[in-house]
């Protein structure tokens, strides 16, 4: 959790910063069997209709540490015996651009406290938004079939990937039927990796929660073997309250909303009028048809924006003229506040408004610099979902550059659609605020590492499906830009899914070989790769990648490296040092080297604690040379995410996942556990950050 989430908690609990930091949950002295599965031992009150739909608490395990495959680890002890030659080997390392470095574990590495760490805000639309007009109109239309391509679609369906997916009426009943003829046709398509016979599968419902129904499979002798979910009920169904038109006005108006042109007092009023009541339809959900590729006749807009708006050329619908955007400009915000605020009044008449769709649960999920995340439960059928309940607008900001951002990430987020993905339903307006409703996902990963029960074989089949998630991205063209623990929700049945879009940027657009480099410090301290500091523009993918080594050591080491990846913190430098350079500047921009198969970090000593080895002697062995890969320090030999499925090792973990969530027309999407592992269940109270934070 950001600096700032822990002031606003602490202002509410009227804490200082210092004594929920001591107090808090991650301390040495919470042990996880007393405290997460002990209800009389937490003075945290769940309401009864709250209990009934979360799940239990499965029983504790060892810790990760004794689940290591301890064949891998380092031989720390044979490397500390080296005595007097530790001390020599130290001054061969250290090199003269760092000052002399403590051998010892540095004091200041703690068990993970995100509470301390400041995310940097993003308050400036970057440059590298900025779209030439002929550009975008000559992309404008390959966007959505190289999202549609990358997905497996045809061209044709890809105009519609970017709307929530219609209401397959049947679905639930599809789901049902195709699970009992899981043994003569759709299991044995589908799951082809499971060791079982079409004719001696059993399915056995044994549990149903939110969205997931889990099945026993059974051996021809009986023996369980896997178990599979049908993710029943599951949120694509759900998201047919948007029509398609919807979601592409919204994603039309936002982009006007950017436009910045001259205008005449005459054209900006009509402009206001025809973009706002487009911005209206976002909310009230109507359904237009009418065509118009002038209205991408733009100079300025945002990358976000820019992909969207191309890949819903085909259909979307354009009520406003390329007059008309002309119209909207930086310095009119004030009016343009005044009319939204116009515009809001009107949503409320027309909307569907949250509280009579969803019950509030009275449970805070989470809580970040964009908002609020709570737990709410639709009216309809009961089903549970996320609801994320957007910030107010700051007195800084402008209410065009508020609402942009919320659409833009919604617009992104609604669009993706794959199994290690969180998905997002909709989006709602209620009295000046505004919500999107999410799938729920019982635990957030930073709950599951500091619950101290992960054991390896579950941290490796996260770490697998985490990177999956990050190659979905990166297949088509986005980079995410805040990976980190809390970023990454999971599923009570142990699949992994990537949240919160709010940093995400377009590196690629289809069709396209030009790399479009990022620029800002965006994401979360610990989490961030050094170029980031280093470069004013960099790749974004190297980010995430980066992002996806700090994560795996949080998950085993339950720390974080470093507070950041500048050479002035301690444990930082200590990772750079013994690379044979003469400074930073060297390390950060090492040239890519031919062979992209090779690790070539430069380090050649053999201290345990120094170099790469300051992380990788606390990591199973079997992942040292794909973390030295992925944790790089150059961007340039840095390694994709695509080639770190490559690697043996990777190859080799078994990884749960969802099968046949990738056809569109596939009604039956099934969880497919590994056997080598069960994933961990903890008490609810404190399987989100937000729950962590009610215990103190
Ligand atoms: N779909 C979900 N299911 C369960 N928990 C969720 C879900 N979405 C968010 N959360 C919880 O809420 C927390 C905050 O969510 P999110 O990252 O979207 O908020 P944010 O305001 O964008 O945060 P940040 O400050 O990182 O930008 C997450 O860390 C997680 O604990």
């Amino acid at each position: 959790m950001s600096f700032s989430k822990l002031l606003r908690y602490n202002q509410r609990n009227n804490k200082t910063t210092a004594s929920l930091t001591t107090e808090h949950a991650f301390s040495e002295n919470w042990t996880p069997s007393a405290l997460l599965s002990d209800p009389t031992s937490i003075d945290v009150n769940i309401p009864a209709e709250i209990s009934a739909v979360l799940p239990p608490s499965n029983e504790s395990y060892d810790s990760v540490l004794s689940s290591l495959p301890t064949r891998s680890m380092l031989k720390i002890n044979s490397t500390e015996s080296s005595g007097d030659d530790e001390g020599t080997d130290l001054q061969k390392l250290t090199t003269s651009w760092l000052e002399k470095i403590d051998t010892e574990m540095p004091e200041n590495i703690s068990k993970i406290d995100s509470n301390i760490i400041s995310s940097p805000i993003v308050s400036q639309v970057e440059a590298r938004f900025i779209v030439h007009t002929g550009k975008l109109r000559k992309n404008s239309t390959d966007f959505a079939s190289s999202f549609s391509n990358s997905l497996g679609f045809s061209k044709s369906y890809g105009r519609f990937i970017f709307f929530a997916s219609k209401k397959n009426d049947n679905s639930a009943k599809k789901n049902h039927t195709i699970d009992s003829n899981i043994g003569n046709h759709s299991f044995v398509d589908q799951g082809r990796n499971l060791p079982l016979t079409s004719d001696t599968i059993i399915c056995h419902d044994i549990a149903s929660t939110s969205a997931e129904r889990e099945y026993e499979v059974h051996g021809p002798d009986g023996m369980f073997t896997t178990r599979i979910y049908s993710l029943e009920g599951s949120i694509s169904s759900l998201s047919t309250n948007c029509p398609e038109d919807t979601y592409s006005e919204a994603i039309h108006i936002n982009t006007k909303h950017i436009e910045n042109t001259g205008s005449t007092t005459h054209s900006r009023k009509s402009s206001y009028t025809t973009s706002l009541s487009n911005i209206k339809r976002l909310f009230k959900r109507t359904s237009l048809n009418s065509h118009s590729k002038d209205s991408y006749d733009h100079t300025n807009t945002t990358a976000d924006d820019y992909a969207i708006a191309s890949s819903l050329n085909e259909t979307t619908s354009s009520c406003v003229s390329s007059e008309s955007l002309s119209a909207m400009s930086e310095d009119e915000d004030n009016d343009k506040d005044q009319i939204i605020q116009t515009l809001y009044s009107n949503i409320d008449a027309s909307t569907d408004l949250v509280s009579k769709k969803y019950k509030d649960l009275n449970v805070v999920l989470g809580e970040g610099s964009g908002g609020q995340v709570k737990l709410v439960q639709r009216v309809l059928d009961n089903k549970v979902f996320a609801l994320k309940e957007y910030r107010s607008k700051n007195k800084r900001e402008s209410e065009r550059k508020y609402i942009k951002k919320i659409i833009s990430e919604f617009c992104i987020a609604s669009t993706l659609k794959n199994p290690n993905i969180c998905e997002t339903l909709e989006i709602l307006y209620e009295n000046g605020k505004i919500f999107q409703i999410l799938e729920y996902c019982e635990y957030d990963l930073f709950a599951l590492v500091m619950s101290e029960k992960m054991q390896y074989d579950e941290i490796c089949c996260l770490f697998k499906q985490l990177i999956n998630g990050v190659k979905y991205l990166h297949d088509i063209g986005l980079s995410h830009r805040d990976l980190k623990l809390d970023n990454c929700v999971v599923t009570q049945r142990g699949i992994l899914k990537l949240i919160d879009f709010g940093a995400s940027t377009v590196f690629q657009y289809p069709l396209s070989s030009q790399l479009i480099e990022a620029n800002g410090i965006v994401g979360s301290d610990p989490y961030l790769s050094p170029e980031v500091f280093y470069f004013e523009k960099y790749d974004p993918r190297a980010l995430d990648v980066w992002a996806i080594g700090i994560i795996f050591f949080c998950m085993i080491a339950r720390r974080f490296p470093w507070k950041y990846p500048k050479v002035k913190d301690v444990q930082f430098r200590t990772f750079c040092s013994g690379r044979g350079v003469a400074s930073f500047k060297d390390l950060v921009t090492k040239p890519a080297t031919g062979d992209s198969n090779q690790c070539d970090d430069g380090y050649e000593g053999g201290v345990i604690d120094m170099g790469p080895n300051f992380l990788l002697h606390r990591l199973p062995e079997e992942s040292h040379n794909i973390m030295r890969r992925i944790l790089e320090i150059s961007p340039f030999r840095r390694i994709t995410v695509n080639e770190i499925l490559q690697d043996d090792w990777i190859k080799e973990i078994e990884m749960c996942q969802v099968v046949g969530a990738e056809a569109p027309k596939d009604a039956s999407p099934r969880i497919i556990n590994k056997e080598n592992h069960i994933h961990t269940n903890i008490d609810q109270r404190y399987a989100h950050i937000g729950g962590m934070h009610e215990r103190t």
